[in-house]
């Protein structure tokens, strides 16, 4: 086991969807009565080669359907919640988008009744501390998220947190104010995709006209130092996703990647998965790569952990639980 492996972590940024392993996907397809549109798992994998964020997307929303009953959303939780623990992953905070479900009239009840079962298991059995954020699709309308809200409200005792993903050129944050500041007054916690294809203006909006607390991705941060500087200032976390950022052509190679020009500069920086089996890695191959390209010692690596706690939503004890836990690990391996 290497350093990474047992190294304490929290994985901020994963869409429960973006999960789902080909080998799944077909027992899935084959459990609810649906044939996809490839012969194999081989097909299915020949196809991650993406252009872009739309490119991918296609896929994922084609992935999607074969999620349908409570126990394939408890199944797909379950099983992403079983690969962290075993990559030393303590808290997951994960990102799910209810609205590809509602609109094929599979009930809110049916799809968080089955993540909220597995998160509730995986506490029990494996100690990992799983939470839920709900996540709107911003090719949708403003008025569509709102009912999302709606539409999930039964739910929020379950639910942490309300964030903004899918196709982001062309979609602001500006266009979903209303539905970030409903969500503020609900009591969630707020995050924001912003800076992965989008112009460091939409960094901007997300945090001067939605308010978010964190900012997934941020990659194109690091074209303004202006924001970079009053990331560091104001104590905003980024999510950033190596390998998503690799295969997604965000980024044309990881030896020039950002994350310690940000660390450097102060920012609390995170890495984490997105959407593992699509982007050829879970959470210990995102560190593995950096570790790698980046060159990162023991040192940056536990600043890496430390900022993952310290960028969750979890509770002040268990934050200061798991720094110390980290703390202990790098001791330990001096
Ligand atoms: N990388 C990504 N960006 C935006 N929305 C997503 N949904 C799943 N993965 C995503
Ligand atoms: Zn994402």
């Amino acid at each position: 086991m290497s350093f990474i492996d047992t190294l304490p972590k929290a994985e901020l940024h994963v869409h429960l969807e973006g999960t789902l392993e080909p080998d799944e996907m077909f027992r899935l397809a084959a459990r609810n009565g649906l044939v996809l549109p490839w012969e194999s798992t081989e097909a299915l994998r020949a196809e991650y080669s993406f252009t872009g964020l739309e490119h991918f997307l296609r896929l994922y929303f084609e992935g999607c359907k074969v999620l349908c009953r409570r126990e394939d959303f408890y199944d797909l939780t379950a099983a992403y919640l079983r690969r962290a623990a075993s990559q030393g992953v303590r808290r997951a905070e994960m990102f799910f988008g209810p609205q590809s479900f509602l609109e094929r009239g599979i009930p809110a009840a049916e799809q968080l009744g089955g993540i909220t079962d597995a998160i509730a298991d995986a506490s029990t059995d494996l100690g990992i501390d799983g939470a839920l954020i709900i996540t709107a699709q911003r090719h949708r309308t403003e008025a569509a998220a709102l009912e999302l809200l709606e539409a999930v409200r039964s739910f929020q005792d379950s639910i942490l947190g309300v964030g903004l993903g899918s196709a982001e050129a062309g979609n602001p944050p500006s266009k979903f104010t209303r539905y970030f500041a409903a969500a503020r007054a609900q009591g969630y916690r707020l995050t924001c995709h912003a800076g992965e294809e989008g112009p460091p203006a939409y960094i901007r909006e997300a945090l001067d006209l939605c308010h978010v607390e964190r900012i997934d991705h941020g990659y194109t941060a690091a074209q303004d130092p202006d924001l970079v500087s009053r990331l560091a200032d104001e104590a905003i976390p980024l999510t950033m996703c190596p390998l998503s950022n690799l295969r997604l052509q965000v980024t044309d190679d990881l030896t020039t990647y950002p994350i310690v020009d940000f660390m450097k500069a102060g920012v609390v920086v995170t890495v984490n998965s997105d959407d593992p089996p699509y982007f050829g890695g879970y959470l210990n191959e995102n560190y593995t790569a950096l570790e790698q390209q980046l060159g990162l010692g023991a040192e940056k690596l536990t600043t890496l952990a430390r900022n993952s706690f310290l960028a969750s939503f979890a509770d002040q004890g268990q934050i200061d639980q798991a720094l110390s836990a980290v703390a202990e690990h790098a001791a330990a391996a001096r």
